[in-house]
Order: structure tokens, then C-alpha cells, then sequence
């Protein structure tokens, strides 16, 4: 055994069993340094370069999708989906036999299509599980002996809260059918006998005359079940929904098709035996935006490889992904900050903040409907007991031209639009920090205006390979920025990676959001209602 881990003699490769096939490619010095990490890329010099930026870029997305598409999901914040409700099942001509030949109509109505409803749940945080194209059940075809056809399965999409969903575009199957007339070059009779092809199921055996046609045509129009163009957006508004808190009840997004009508509905005075059906309805299909817009109290803005991942690392302990490169980060990541009684906060402490469970509990429900208040802790140590937290972003770092959605562009902004406070990350070890916030902060306000007067917290990062004056020369630079543009922002000086100056950032911005937070309305019961309640529940 010991002989087959042999050190390869071909490629001297020191493990490669000499049973396998080896290249036979003796090992030179170039394939020696092929095998070798390579350099990280820097793009420090000059940040406006985009093909460099973008070419690096692209190489890493095209790494992170194949890893999604191995290992079954990411993180998604982006789809574009097709919505249509489940077509229904078409009703049937079918006779009852009788001695005298044939009996009363006996063809079942079809079943109406599945619908699709929307929910939220505080389990799925991307929209990862969203598949695009959501389509409702097929209902079932109705029989003979009266059997009506089954109820097509309906289908509920969970959305985490933060989604925000845009109606883009429906089409019906009276458009796409003109568009194939046309296309054709139909005559006026031919496009109508068309469209009841298209609408009628026939007996097996009996043909329907003309006459029979046109009158079930006229049931089928009056019952609503017959081509009817879709109703566009001015007739009726798309639909837009922001989903910034839980979701009570399920929200319909695409109705199922009625089914289609069995042949007793095309009775008449002088046609006791209709030999045909109607069909079912094929509802619109509606193409919607799936967005999702990430609800952090606070957002970490910055250039590329400025350490905002490490600040959020030093802020909340969380093993955001960190290395020395740009766009180490590529999807907005998110961690809490637990600020104590004492004034230090949860990821400096060595042991567990204690927390019971039925605080635990409270802090749950009170997030899922959006009133989190912090609650005053049971726990006997004060030191150690919560006074506020808040959530932290982290995001992708943020290029010239984001706002046209150059670089990771927009999947970047969305998810800070809707945070209460931003502290900007700007690395010290650039030439022109204050330039560089001019850049972030144009950028802001190109994508949304008052966006970049978010921001509590600039902080000047990695000082601890600076020397003194440039700090100082820095800082004056940044506050003049400050000024100039009027922003209520404290600039500080920090060095992520040795947690210097980060207990100011974690209190500036607890304030910040702990101001800007919508207040609780918490509504007190009176012993008097509770009593009342307490007596209908009984009589019920
Ligand atoms: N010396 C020093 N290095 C730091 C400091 N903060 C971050 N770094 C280093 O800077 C590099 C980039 O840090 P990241 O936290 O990945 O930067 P980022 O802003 O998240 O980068 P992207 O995700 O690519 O946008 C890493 O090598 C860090 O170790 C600091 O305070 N001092
Ligand atoms: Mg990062």
C-alpha cells in the first residue's frame, strides 16, 4: 500500500498514486508556478478603471454562480417572474344512455385553474427559493355522469419582509392570438371560426351544427367565458406592493381560470341535446419584479477593500468574508449589533450576553411585527443585560457610476436605501479619502436624493499604518467635506482590524437609529376591555 502513495516520478507530484494516469509531463518551473496561488489584484491606483474593475468582477460573479449552481442557492435579491394563474379544465359533451337512444345532457364542468398567492416568513431571508415562473395548477377536466372536473392546486410563494414586487407587463391569450392571426392573414370568418375551435369541445361522435355554435357562443359570452382582451395597465393599475412588515393573510397574485361549462348549460327551447362544451378560460400571464430591499438599521458604505466587512466583523462578530482584494463581498450581509447596559456591546464580551427565553421569545414577535422594543431585562447582572441593538449591512463595495448600475451597481444600493443611519468606510491608506467621499456620496444621491445625508458615521480605517499628521491632515479633509455638503456626521478615526475607535462608531450609530426608529405604538389595554373580551370569547 505504502508504494501505491509513492511520489509521482513523471510530474513528481507527492502524493498521486502511481496507479492513476499521470500527463507523464515532467514537473519544469513553469508548471510549478502555474500550480501557485496567484497575486490578489489591487485596484488602489486609480478606482475609475473600469475594465480592470469590471473584468475582475466579472470573473467572480462567473465563480459565484457556478458555486449556486452546484450547491442548489445563494442569495438572490434580484428576479424577474412570470405569474399566471392555472388554466381550467375544459367541460364535456356526454349524453346519459337510455334505451331510446340518447338521454338528457350529463358532461361535467371543468375544474377552475389553481391561483397564486403571495406570504411572507421571517425563515427565508433571499429570494433564492423564488422560482421564476409560477404558474397555478391545471384544473380538472369535468365527465360524463355529471362529474365535475377537480380544483387546480393552488401555489404560495414566500417572500422574505424587505420585498419589494412590480407588475411589468401582462399579456393574455386574445393578444397573443390576434398576433398569430395576423401573422397568418386570416379573414374575418376564418379568425372566428378560430376562436371557437379554440373555445368548444365537440361530442366524440355527434358533430354540432352552425346554428348550435353560435347560440352556446352566446351563452359562453354572457357567462364571461369566451376571448376577452386584457384589460391593460390604464383600465386596470398594475400591481406594486412594498412588503415592509409581515404579511397577515395571503395576497393573491395571478387568479386561476374558471373551468369550462359541461354540455347541460347550452340547453335551449329548441336544443334539448347539445353536442358540445365549452372550454376553460387561459388566464393572463403577468410578468412581475421581485426586489428585495434588506431592512439593517444601519448601512456600511465604502469603496472597494476599505474594511467594511472588517468593521462589521469588529461590530457584531459575524464571519463576514474578508481578504485583500476588491469585491470580496458580493451580496449584502447582515449582523447584530447587542449593545449592553454597561455600554460595551455583544461581540466584545468573552462569555454569552444572557438573554431568557421568554425574552427571547418577545424579541421574536416583536421583530416580526416591527415594533422591537428592548425590554428591561430579568437578568440580575446589570453589566451584562441588553439595552439596544440594531442591524448592520454589509455590502459590496461601491464604484464610480454605481448609480447606472455599473459595477454590482444597484444590487448594492437597493439593499441601504431603507437603512435608518450609514457610516461610510473610507481607507486611510488612499491618497484622497475626502475625494473618495465625494464619490460615494454623489453616487448616493444619484440613485436617491437625501440618500447620502444618511450618513452619522465617517470613518477614516486602517490608521494604524498611518502617521499621526496624515491622519490629522485626513480628518481635517473629511470635515471640511462634511461641512460643505452640511451632513449631521461625525468623522472618526478607526482601525477596523484592531478594533481601535470602533466603541465610538457602535455608540454614534446606536443614537442614530435609536432616533430615527419609528416609535412603538403600543396600545394599553383597560381592565374594563380585557373583561369584555374575556366574555365574548366565552359566549363563543
Ligand atoms: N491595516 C489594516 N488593514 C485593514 C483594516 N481594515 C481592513 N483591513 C484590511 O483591508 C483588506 C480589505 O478588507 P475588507 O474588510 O475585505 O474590505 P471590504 O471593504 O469589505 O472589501 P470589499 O468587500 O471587497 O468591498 C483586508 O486585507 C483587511 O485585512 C485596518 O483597520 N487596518
Ligand atoms: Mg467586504
Amino acid at each position: 500500500m505504502a508504494s501505491a502513495l509513492r511520489r509521482c516520478t513523471a510530474c513528481l507530484h507527492p502524493y498521486r498514486p502511481v496507479t492513476l494516469r499521470c500527463s507523464g509531463r515532467a514537473a519544469s518551473s513553469s508548471s510549478k508556478s502555474k500550480r501557485e496561488e496567484p497575486e490578489p489584484r489591487h485596484i488602489d491606483e486609480d478606482i475609475d478603471e473600469f475594465d480592470d474593475v469590471l473584468g475582475e468582477l466579472h470573473r467572480r460573479r462567473k465563480k459565484m454562480d457556478a458555486k449556486r449552481n452546484r450547491t442548489g442557492g445563494d442569495f438572490v435579491d434580484f428576479l424577474r417572474v412570470t405569474v399566471r394563474g392555472g388554466k381550467g379544465g375544459a367541460g364535456t359533451a356526454a349524453f346519459l344512455p337510455t334505451k331510446r337512444g340518447l338521454g338528457p345532457p350529463s358532461g361535467g364542468n371543468g375544474g377552475p385553474g389553481g391561483s397564486v398567492y403571495l406570504e411572507t416568513s421571517p425563515l427565508v431571508t433571499s429570494l433564492t427559493s423564488v422560482s421564476n415562473r409560477l404558474i397555478g395548477g391545471q384544473g380538472g377536466h369535468g365527465a360524463g355522469n355529471l362529474r365535475h372536473g377537480r380544483r387546480g392546486d393552488d401555489i404560495t410563494v414566500v417572500v422574505p419582509v424587505g420585498t419589494v414586487i412590480r407588475e411589468i407587463g401582462r399579456e393574455g391569450e386574445a393578444e397573443k392570438t390576434g398576433r398569430e392571426n395576423d401573422d397568418l392573414g386570416l379573414s374575418r370568418e376564418e379568425r372566428h371560426k378560430r376562436t371557437q375551435e379554440r373555445w368548444f369541445v365537440q361530442h366524440p361522435t355527434l358533430q354540432p351544427n352552425e346554428r348550435e355554435m353560435a347560440e352556446a357562443e352566446g351563452t359562453c359570452r354572457r357567462a364571461g367565458r369566451w376571448s376577452r382582451p386584457t384589460p391593460s395597465f390604464e383600465q386596470e393599475p398594475a400591481l406594486e406592493m412594498d412588503i415592509s412588515a409581515p404579511l397577515t393573510a395571503p395576497v393573491l397574485l395571478a387568479r386561476g381560470g374558471a373551468g369550462g361549462l359541461g354540455n347541460p348549460h347550452f340547453v335551449s327551447g329548441h336544443n334539448r341535446h347539445p353536442r358540445l362544451a365549452s372550454r376553460g378560460v387561459l388566464p393572463p400571464t403577468r410578468t412581475f419584479e421581485f426586489e428585495l430591499k434588506l431592512l439593517a438599521d444601519v448601512g456600511l458604505v465604502g469603496l472597494p477593500n476599505a474594511g467594511k466587512s472588517t468593521l462589521l466583523r469588529a461590530l457584531t462578530g459575524r464571519r463576514a468574508e474578508v481578504a485583500n482584494y476588491a469585491f470580496t463581498t458580493l451580496h449584502p450581509q447582515i449582523g447584530v449589533v447587542r449593545v449592553l447596559e454597561d455600554g460595551s456591546w455583544a461581540a466584545e464580551q468573552q462569555g454569552p450576553v444572557e438573554e431568557t427565553e421568554q425574552e427571547r421569545e418577545f424579541d421574536a414577535l416583536a421583530r416580526e411585527v416591527g415594533e422591537y422594543v428592548p425590554l428591561g431585562r430579568a437578568s440580575r447582572d446589570r453589566k451584562r443585560t441588553e439595552r439596544t441593538r440594531f442591524s448592520v449591512s454589509d455590502n459590496p463595495g461601491l464604484l464610480a457610476r454605481a448609480s447606472e448600475n455599473y459595477g454590482l451597481g444597484h444590487s448594492f444600493l437597493r439593499s441601504i436605501e431603507r437603512s435608518l443611519a450609514l457610516a461610510y468606510v473610507m481607507d486611510g491608506r488612499r491618497p484622497d479619502p475626502a475625494a473618495d467621499m465625494r464619490v460615494l456620496r454623489a453616487e448616493l444621491e444619484a440613485y436617491k436624493a437625501g440618500l447620502a445625508g444618511r450618513a452619522r458615521v465617517i470613518a477614516l480605517n486602517k490608521t494604524d499604518e498611518l502617521p499621526e499628521d496624515e491622519i490629522e491632515s485626513k480628518v481635517a479633509a473629511l470635515r471640511a467635506t462634511v461641512e460643505e455638503f452640511g451632513d449631521n456626521a461625525e468623522v472618526l478615526v478607526i482601525s477596523a482590524k484592531f478594533g481601535t475607535g470602533v466603541d465610538r462608531v457602535v455608540h454614534l450609530l446606536a443614537d442614530a437609529v435609536d432616533a430615527a426608529r419609528p416609535k412603538p405604538t403600543v396600545k394599553e389595554e383597560k381592565p374594563e376591555e380585557i373583561v369584555e373580551k374575556a366574555e365574548v370569547e366565552e359566549l363563543f
